[in-house]
């Protein structure tokens, strides 16, 4: 099947909409555990990036969980499509010239390697939200480690699913004695010398 489908040539490419958009467009994904800061923080960076005329989006659990990929659980193989479908929707909003952020626990190395080879290596800045799964399981946001120490909830990522560190990500947060205004402020200078300011003329 795949051998007929055959890409057409669109003549509005990734470059002019950047140029429209006047600066370029990449991927700031953030994985951590679940209450380990990923939205939180995603959030405020994307306020502070808005402000400054850019385009942006954010792709988070409610937007995908519930919509596009509300046919998937958290075994490990519906984690690993969560996570390529993901990256290929980013992919989409980065060729549209928006900087996208992505906040997904992601939690195997190989899934996160895949993003990377979706977008490609330069449009990909991975963020470590560095949080130990006591201080998660402390501020249990959501309820969920209550449920899953419980039993109620299976393959709860930190608890009874892996969590595989990221070993050498682009920013590390650890955001146990950090503000998040902090945490986000640590974001926004690694990204912004990264954000190439162009002209539509
Ligand atoms: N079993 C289990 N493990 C981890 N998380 C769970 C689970 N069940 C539900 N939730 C809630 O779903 C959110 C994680 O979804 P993700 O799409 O980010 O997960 S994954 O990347 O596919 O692993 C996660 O959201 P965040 O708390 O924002 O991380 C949880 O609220
Ligand atoms: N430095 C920090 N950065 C991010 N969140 C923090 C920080 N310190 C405390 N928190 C709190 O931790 C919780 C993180 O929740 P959330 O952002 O939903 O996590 P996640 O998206 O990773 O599941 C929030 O209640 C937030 O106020």
């Amino acid at each position: 099947m795949k051998e007929n489908i055959i890409a057409h040539d669109y003549q509005i490419s990734r470059k002019d909409r950047q140029k429209y958009n006047q600066h370029n467009s990449f991927l700031i994904w953030f994985t951590g555990l679940s209450g380990s800061g990923k939205s939180t923080i995603a959030n405020v960076v994307e306020q502070k990036l808005f402000q400054q005329g850019i385009k942006t989006y954010t792709l988070d659990g409610d937007n995908i969980r519930k919509g596009i990929n509300n046919d998937l659980t958290f075994s490990p193989e519906d984690r690993t499509e969560n996570i390529r479908r993901i990256a290929e929707v980013s992919n989409l909003m980065i060729d549209a010239g928006v900087v996208t952020l992505a906040a997904f626990v992601s939690p195997y190395k190989k899934d996160r390697l895949n993003i990377k080879s979706i977008v490609k290596g330069d449009n990909f800045i991975e963020i470590y939200v560095n949080t130990s799964v006591e201080e998660c399981e402390r501020r249990d946001t959501k309820g969920l480690y209550k449920k899953a120490r419980a039993g109620e909830i299976k393959n709860m990522t930190g608890i009874s699913a892996p969590y595989e560190a990221p070993v050498a990500p682009d920013i590390e947060i650890k955001t146990e004695n950090m503000s998040v205004e902090d945490a986000a402020n640590q974001v926004v200078e690694y990204i912004l010398p990264k954000l190439k300011l162009l002209s539509n003329e």
